[in-house]
């Protein structure tokens, strides 16, 4: 594949791709892209045909020169034998996996005697859907990427997986194993839990109250469509760090059931009003510590509400509009609701823009909403 000129990598391939699921597709597509030699391999020969057709890269047959860079991208379960015996079967060659949870795959490892060529990683970019199709070159764009090295680990091959990370348009950073199992528990894993938690007790809910749905369920329930096989494997392989958490958020769940079951008290103690107004707060101060993108404080952005009919084509016309007024979206989020004629479409800019694009929209007779 020829190289594209926005999108040069420094890394030396070929590089093997095994497992060409969301992961495994969405890195050989960036590769590719930068003019790495990526070759693919997956147990389901229709997952890496489709990884090929979508240009990922090449079928791996054992006639193709050696790879320098095997990247394992399969459910964790099967991680650690997987990487095993790429170690085996390609003695030149540095190994690296991307799975979501990293001390038992280490433990597994570096049992072996030439785990020296293997580096834990894990690019904290993905999304809801799982599958070749659901890929994407830009998935690691101005991600996260956690390098897990042991002591043993080879320098050079450390620096390779560092080399892949950044040239897919990631940030690095490093972590031990235990540090990171814990981080993710408490900004991934459980997130994960809680959100299909949620999303369960909308399964027996009558359709009347599901047709009300807002914002705020559906912020709430993106990542419940998941792969519940993967997050299985996921979690399971997490546990400890993962009940830690959970145990800290029963614990908060009943002060707060304990605190609103005083609240129909006549005259009012104060109790639950004091018991709500602890969590939203504390909630306050948790979400402000989120990083934005590339890890910078989230503050240079606005939010701008637009109301776009709910007709084909619309939504293309705002886009439109928005580039011709010379201003760049940083980020999108839609709002539509069951039976609306209209729909809410979020808009995210540069916050010094976002007095000049609500009056640019609104001479041109869009409704804009302030956040
Ligand atoms: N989905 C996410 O958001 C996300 C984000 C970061 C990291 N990860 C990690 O990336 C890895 C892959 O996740 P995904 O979302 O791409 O899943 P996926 O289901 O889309 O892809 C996994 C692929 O691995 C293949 N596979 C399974 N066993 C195999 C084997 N023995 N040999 C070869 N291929 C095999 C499957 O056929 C499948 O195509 C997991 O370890 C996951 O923890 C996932
Ligand atoms: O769905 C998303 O937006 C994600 O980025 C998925 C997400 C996450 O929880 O942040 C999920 C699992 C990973 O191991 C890394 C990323």
């Amino acid at each position: 594949m020829s190289r594209h000129p926005e999108f040069i990598s420094r890394l030396d391939g070929p590089v093997l791709v095994i497992g060409t699921g969301l992961l495994g597709t969405s890195l050989g597509l960036a590769l590719s892209r930068a003019g790495v030699e990526v070759y693919l391999y997956d147990i389901s020969p229709t997952s890496q045909l489709l990884a090929q057709d979508m240009g990922a890269g090449r079928l791996w047959n054992g006639d193709l020169p050696q790879p320098a860079l095997v990247v394992v991208a399969a459910p964790p379960d099967v991680v650690g034998e997987l990487v095993i015996g790429a170690l085996e079967q390609f003695p030149e060659a540095t190994v690296t996996d991307v799975a979501s949870v990293k001390s038992q795959i280490m433990k597994q490892v570096f049992a072996h005697p030439q785990a020296a060529r293997y580096v834990g990683s894990h690019p904290m970019a993905g999304r809801e859907s799982t599958g070749p199709t659901a890929a994407d070159a830009d998935l690691f764009v101005g991600r996260a990427w956690v390098l897990v090295k042991h002591p043993c680990t080879n320098p050079q091959a450390a620096l390779q997986v560092l080399t892949l990370a950044q040239d897919v348009g990631a940030f690095v950073t490093e972590l031990d194993a235990k540090t990171h199992d814990q981080a993710v528990a408490l900004i991934s894993h459980v997130p994960q839990l809680l959100s299909s938690i949620l999303a369960g007790c909308l399964v027996n809910a009558p359709s009347t109250s599901l047709n009300l749905a807002g914002g705020g369920l559906r912020d709430m329930t993106r990542i419940a469509s998941s792969d519940p096989r993967l997050w299985t494997a996921i979690t399971t392989a997490n546990a400890p760090a993962v009940v830690k958490v959970l145990k800290e958020i029963v614990a908060s769940c009943t002060e707060l059931i304990d605190g609103l079951a005083k609240a129909p008290v006549e005259p009012p103690t104060g109790v639950a009003q004091s018991a709500v107004h602890s969590v939203m707060l504390k909630g306050n101060q948790g979400v402000a510590r989120i990083p934005g993108k590339h890890g910078e404080a989230a503050v240079h952005t606005a939010e701008l509400g637009v109301l776009v009919p709910d007709a084909p084509g619309e939504l293309g016309r705002l886009f439109n509009e928005v580039g011709a007024a010379g201003i760049n979206i940083e980020d999108l989020r839609i709002e539509h609701s069951v039976g609306q004629r209209v729909g809410l479409a979020w808009l995210t800019v540069h916050q010094t823009k976002a007095v000049e694009l609500s009056e640019y929209l609104e001479s041109r007779n869009w409704q804009v909403i302030p956040a």
